[in-house]
């Protein structure tokens, strides 16, 4: 969709950049020139990954780090700017998620999903953000969302609550540094095909199918329809854009809210 380039000479850092939407979204802002920085607790995957990104063309690297760990986070950055000199973009798309009731969530239930996806998304942006300002500005971060953060879901609470806080710290930190050149959004998916969440969350006989009915597109979302999105926002195309939350669900929301 963006013009070839459009990321060259950039660095951008993925969060959970290992599989899913998050590796599609490296796979395309490698594809448009960037340098991609994947981060992810599993050191394999992200080799994989990798590997798989340079055999294509592109220029990456993988970091082993759980975005729960604000010093592993730090010094990763860190390592990331000593060895090309800048970051310029930043995608919060690592998460947990796993359908409880909320009566029966245990304490470290509901942390493990908000530690990840609240204080993670928390402890790279505003690590980012310091770095962005001290240059002197510029750069913007693009949040993964969910629809249930808008409309609540009975099963999911921590993972609902957890984004909806991510929307409101991408709308904060767009206020607090537009006078910094920083742009902040939130793309929200819908159910994408392909992923974690499908495995995780719609595992259960029927469920995916039933899923289906609710959209009025009739289908469910791909990967690259994601990530180009995250990729509009994160460019210079948006550049009048920050503080928003594209929801990108096929119509599925509409109608509830
Ligand atoms: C319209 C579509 C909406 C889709 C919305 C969004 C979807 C997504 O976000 S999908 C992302 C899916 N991907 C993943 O979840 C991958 C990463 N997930 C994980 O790493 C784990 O699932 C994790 C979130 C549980 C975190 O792993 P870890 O830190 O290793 O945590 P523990 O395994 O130690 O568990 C902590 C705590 O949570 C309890 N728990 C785990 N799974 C469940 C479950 N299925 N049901 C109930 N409770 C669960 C676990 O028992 C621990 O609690 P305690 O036993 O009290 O210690
Ligand atoms: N797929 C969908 O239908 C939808 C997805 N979303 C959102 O899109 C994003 C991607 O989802 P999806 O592609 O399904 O997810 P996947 O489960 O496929 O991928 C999740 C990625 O996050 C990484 N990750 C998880 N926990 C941590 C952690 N503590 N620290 C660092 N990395 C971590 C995983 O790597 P590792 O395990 O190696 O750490 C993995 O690479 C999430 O934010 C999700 O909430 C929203 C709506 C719908």
């Amino acid at each position: 969709m963006l013009p070839p380039g459009s990321f060259e000479g950039r660095v951008a850092v993925i969060t959970g950049g290992s599989s899913g939407i998050g590796e599609t979204i490296a796979r395309h802002l490698a594809a448009l020139g960037a340098t991609v920085v994947l981060l992810g607790r599993r050191p394999d995957a992200l080799r994989e990954v990798v590997a798989s990104i340079r055999e294509a063309g592109g220029s990456a690297a993988g970091f082993a780090a759980d975005v729960r760990d604000r010093e592993r986070v730090e010094a990763v950055l860190a390592e990331v700017v000593d060895r090309y000199g800048r970051i310029d973009h930043l995608v919060n798309n690592a998460a947990g998620n796993f359908r409880v009731a909320p009566e029966e969530m245990s304490p470290n239930a509901w942390n493990a999903v908000v530690r990840i996806v609240l204080d993670g998304s928390w402890h790279c942006t505003q690590t980012v953000g310091r770095h962005l300002i001290a240059r002197g500005g510029g750069g913007s971060v693009v949040s993964i969302g969910t629809t249930p953060a808008l409309f609540g879901d009975p099963d999911t609470a921590h993972s609902a609550s957890a984004k909806a806080g991510v929307l409101a710290m991408t709308k904060s930190l767009a206020i607090a540094w537009g006078r910094h050149g920083i742009r902040l959004n939130v793309v929200t998916p819908g159910l994408t095909d392909d992923t974690g969440a499908v495995s995780q969350l719609f595992a259960a006989e029927g469920a995916y199918a039933a899923n289906l009915e609710k959209i009025p597109v009739g289908r469910h979302a791909n990967r690259d329809e994601i990530a180009e999105a995250v990729t509009y926002l994160l460019s210079d195309h948006a550049g009048y854009v920050t503080g928003q939350n594209l929801v990108i669900d096929g119509g599925r929301s509409l109608g509830i809210g």
